[in-house]
């Protein structure tokens, strides 16, 4: 639309066409007022947008999810996204079907490098007092590897090929990430990064940036040279190896060199050795409990969009408004944010950090950093979290997960006082240990309330 001066108005003089003009500056004239105006409609446009998006973003809560690594984030988000992103679910499911076999196989793998070292007489790792208590009366020579578990290593050597294809397969749509600087166990601030670089080791879980990058939205994995021959061909050597694959895991020598070398396989992340029946056959369909509890170490930043009936914090009478103001429904907008060094440019604008703190690893260190125990680990980020000015108006959730684990752990009879001194003679029970960790981890968000 050209504007037209009407003949009150002042701008009249300047806008009138010189009276020499000729048809030539005529139509240059007009053709300048025109992209003029263009431009003019098109700012008026972006200005509109800006503000229909603000009005929109009224209904967005941004969230963050933080912890370390192996913390449950990505569980986090997978039981939300279960629940409120059903759709989006189920095209994945398929996709899935390559992680929990990648967990498998690994799993074996690990028992068969554990056998390895074993039969070449390399020394298993130290005894301590813990462990001490923790070998079987029963336990002794009988427990040696024999002819018959040469015999199975010769078998289950195929699951080594798979591990590397399933692994190529998977890294083929995000590209597997190597250790990095900012993996270090280290508050969020990047500047600590260096106090810990000569305690770096490298990390042997494999690891992608998103597992959305290897989950098409057909549910397969996205590289493209994967033919469904191909995909059958690794669950037809999974099949195959059922059978030998029960057998290493029901072995009671396998169980004895695991608790030498301190290996809780059930207790690690993505087990399913006691599933194998169900898995590790070629017409295997993904459950939604094997999604939540498949392993895959994300090393990016991933964000999700929920949307929800009603807000999952929202109180009943901003429930009753926004079900009245807007057909009742707010978006969730998730980040999984990973490199500690990434964090801080997130902060802006967040309206919830969901901060997950397992307390189940008070008798754990850090794989990236040895020298450091997780549950001070955790301590320390969320310290961090609470004291950053960025985050004064952001309301703080933490979760404090695992408690299952910590259930078995203290049951089979892991002290806690003996990792963590300062815990003294306190029942060594679920309930007190998740009561004292809260009281710490409150502790800081009250002393920098502030
Ligand atoms: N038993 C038990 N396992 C859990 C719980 N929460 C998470 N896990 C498992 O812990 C493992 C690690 O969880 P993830 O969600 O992958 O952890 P993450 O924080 O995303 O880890 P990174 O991707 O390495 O940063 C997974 O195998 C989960 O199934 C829990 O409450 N109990
Ligand atoms: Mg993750």
């Amino acid at each position: 639309m050209v504007f037209t001066p009407g003949p009150s108005d002042p701008f009249i003089e300047f806008m009138r066409p010189p009276p020499d003009e000729t048809p030539a500056q005529a139509t240059a004239r007009m053709k300048r007022e025109l992209d003029a105006q263009r431009r003019s409609d098109a700012i008026d446009e972006s200005i509109k947008r800006e503000r229909d998006q603000a009005k929109k973003d009224k209904n967005v809560i941004k969230v963050l999810l933080l912890g370390q690594s192996e913390s449950g984030k990505s569980t986090t988000l997978k039981n939300f996204r279960m629940r409120y992103s059903r759709d989006d679910w189920e095209k994945e499911r398929n996709g899935w079907r390559a992680v929990v076999q990648l967990n498998i196989v690994r799993s074996i793998t690990t028992i068969l490098s554990v056998m390895e070292s074993e039969l070449n007489g390399d020394s298993s790792a130290q005894s301590d007092e813990e462990e001490a208590t923790l070998v079987q009366p029963d336990e002794s020579n009988d427990t040696r590897f024999t002819e018959r578990h040469q015999l199975l290593m010769i078998r289950l050597a195929p699951l080594r090929g798979v591990e590397a294809e399933l692994k190529r397969r998977l890294g083929a749509g995000s590209e597997p990430v190597h250790p990095t600087l900012h993996m270090s166990a280290t508050p969020f601030e990047a500047e600590n990064d260096a106090v810990v670089s000569n305690l770096r080791r490298a990390s042997p879980e494999f690891a992608v940036r998103s597992w959305r990058d290897v989950l098409d939205p057909e549910g397969r994995p996205l590289h493209t040279e994967n033919t469904p021959a191909d995909l059958d061909s690794v669950s037809d050597i999974i099949a195959g190896c059922k059978d030998d694959m029960k057998a290493l895991w029901d072995d009671r020598c396998v169980r004895a060199a695991l608790r030498r070398r301190k290996l809780r396989l059930p207790d690690s992340a993505g087990f399913f050795l006691n599933d194998l029946d169900r898995i590790a056959s070629r017409d295997y369909v993904v459950s939604d409990n094997d999604i939540v509890r498949a392993r895959l170490r994300t090393v990016g930043i991933q964000e999700h969009r929920l949307r929800f009936r009603h807000g999952p914090f929202d109180n009943p009478k901003e429930k009753a408004r926004k079900l009245a103001g807007n057909g009742g429904y707010s978006t969730w907008e998730a980040a999984v944010l990973l490199f500690r060094a990434a964090w801080l440019p997130f902060f802006d604008n967040v309206n919830v950090i969901i901060f997950l703190s397992p307390v189940s690893v008070f008798d754990q260190r850090l794989e990236e950093d040895p020298r450091v125990n997780r549950l001070e680990d955790s301590i320390i980020l969320w310290t961090s979290i609470c004291q950053s000015k960025l985050l004064a108006k952001t309301q703080l959730i933490l979760f404090l997960n695992k408690c299952d684990l910590l259930r078995r752990k203290l049951k089979r009879g892991v002290q806690v006082k003996a990792f963590l001194p300062s815990y003294g003679n306190r029942p060594n029970d679920v309930i007190p240990v998740v009561k004292c960790a809260t009281f710490i981890l409150a502790c800081f968000t009250i002393l920098w309330a502030d």
